[in-house]
């Protein structure tokens, strides 16, 4: 072993090599160098990424920022494992990031990509077509009701009740909208896919040009299986429909996802090259997404991710009064179930002492969320205190979803801080806009760099784990915290 690390052995000394790496001859009891010294064990500790003792990395304090971006650049690659609860936003920051760095999408995800992007279209327009059913129904029903106080008059005189209202549809349109209701009422969708595009992309262009499916469209607010990104797709609905589309960039990130099974996908990466960060850019990223699913029961399959550099785990900040059905068909808050699997990721012997990001998605979203639902809704949040501020309508004061986002990441942290006795870092994001992704991934490569360098990399760190500030805290308007 000594011999690897560049040790002379010649004629079979019996050497003493101590906790620090310092090594000695048992003749002559006099310490020489340390191992962690020699070039060639610091070169093969990066590539491996094999640990090295703390203090060891400046031991002769000589220019060692070369010499470790030295062994950075030897280290093939630094790995980003991300993965967060279901719909938190992971395959949105993926495709962000490829965007952002100029992969372009293959053909392969292209064209799975315009399937979903296509099929999700007649999901969205069987959704509005219900609801132009439900608007019929309750207009009439409005009609009818006129029309008996009408008739309950002095005249008393027989009134025709014309059954037309401004949602009312022609027989086609009709025949297409009783089609495709029964179509997704029994699941079958995916089963007339591809072909339904070529056979009812005509169908789509006369629909949407109907009145009374603009008028349910202009009452699409009040639909609330409506997803929002729908509103993106469906004012494009003709175009997207049509055989020969091809999905934009934007298009792919708008879409519910990559790839039709939600498995693992990686992507190669280099940050360009800016003037703050010239002599890093020659470092290669990987970003690794993986949905919870792939990883099994309890993660197990978190294993075949030991080589990771830091977990980037994702939580969707609107998920505190959400739910959804677990695996044993129990209704759970969506935070509770982000919360646990935070737990299993953080707590699995392979990502012991590993670097942890917390991403907190969906920023924009709490911003309209957290004026209608309280952050106590959630059981997790029930200590949060009531701000009381003097100063709370002054512009530089944080606003009620920064505060919000800042109190989540803060029993984030310190969640992380018990199970690990680590610091956790936190950065607030809007997966549909790139810059705070991009922020985030660089936040990220700066986590790494300072484990290497141990420089204080990050003094903007603001949480503060002290409970007391849950109520009260300052935030800088960049959305770092
Ligand atoms: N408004 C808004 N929507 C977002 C944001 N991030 C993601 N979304 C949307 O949230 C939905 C879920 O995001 P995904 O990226 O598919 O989430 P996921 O983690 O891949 O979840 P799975 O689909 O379960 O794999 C998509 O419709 C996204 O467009 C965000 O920051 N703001
Ligand atoms: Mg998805």
């Amino acid at each position: 072993m000594l011999k690897s690390a560049g040790v002379h052995c010649e004629g079979k000394p019996h050497l003493w090599v101590s906790e620090d790496g310092t090594y000695e001859e048992e003749a002559n009891k006099k310490e020489k160098s340390k191992i962690w010294d020699k070039t060639r064990t610091k070169l093969v500790c990066a590539v491996l990424s094999l640990p090295v003792p703390p203090g060891s990395e400046n031991p002769s304090g000589k220019d060692v920022n070369g010499e470790i971006r030295d062994n950075l650049a030897q280290k093939s690659i630094h790995k980003f494992l991300l993965v967060g609860y279901d719909k938190s936003g992971t395959s949105t920051i993926y495709k962000q990031a490829k965007i952002l760095y100029g992969i372009p999408f293959s053909e392969d995800e292209r064209q799975t990509i315009k399937l979903l992007i296509q099929r999700k279209l007649f999901g969205y327009l069987g959704i509005l077509l219900e609801g132009r059913e439900q608007f019929e129904e309750e207009s009439l029903l409005e009609k009818r009701k006129r029309c008996v106080i009408n008739k309950s008059g002095p005249s008393g005189d027989t009134i025709q009740i014309d059954d037309t209202t401004i949602y009312s549809v022609g027989a086609r349109v009709r025949a297409f909208s009783d089609w495709l209701l029964q179509v997704l009422l029994s699941d079958n969708l995916e089963t007339i896919f591809p072909a339904a595009t070529c056979e009812y992309a005509p169908f789509i262009e006369e629909m949407w040009k109907d009145t009374a499916i603009q008028a349910t469209y202009n009452r699409r607010n009040e639909l609330q299986m409506l997803p929002r990104v729908a509103t993106y797709f469906l004012d494009r609905a003709v175009e997207i429909s049509r055989t020969d589309y091809e999905p934009s960039d934007m298009d792919i990130l708008y879409a519910d996802g990559i790839n039709s099974s939600n498995s693992l996908t990686c992507v190669d990466f280099s940050f360009p090259k800016s003037t703050q960060d010239d002599s890093l850019r020659i470092f290669r990223y990987q970003l690794i997404r993986v949905h919870p699913r792939t990883l099994g029961e309890h993660c197990k399959w978190l294993d075949m991710f030991e080589d990771t550099d830091i977990v980037l785990f994702c939580v969707a900040l609107t998920d505190y009064d959400e739910y959804s059905v677990d695996r044993n068909g129990v209704l759970t808050n969506k935070m509770l179930a982000s919360k646990e699997l935070f737990e299993s990721i953080v707590t699995h012997p392979t990502f012991e002492n590993k670097n942890f990001l917390l991403i907190l998605n969906k920023f924009d979203l709490l911003v309209e969320k957290i004026k209608q639902v309280p952050l106590t809704h959630c059981e997790w949040f029930r200590d949060l205190k009531p701000v009381v501020s003097p100063n709370c309508h002054t512009s530089t004061y944080p606003s009620l979803a920064q505060r919000a986002s800042h109190y989540i990441g803060m029993k984030f942290k310190e969640l992380f801080h018990s199970l690990t006795d680590n610091k956790l870092f936190v950065s607030p994001v809007i997966g549909l806009e790139n810059d705070t992704v991009d922020e985030a991934l660089r936040y990220a490569r700066e986590i790494i760099m300072r484990e290497e360098e141990e420089e204080p990399y990050l003094n903007r760190e603001l949480f503060s784990t002290d409970s007391e500030a849950s109520s009260c805290f300052l935030l800088e308007n960049d959305l770092h915290v």
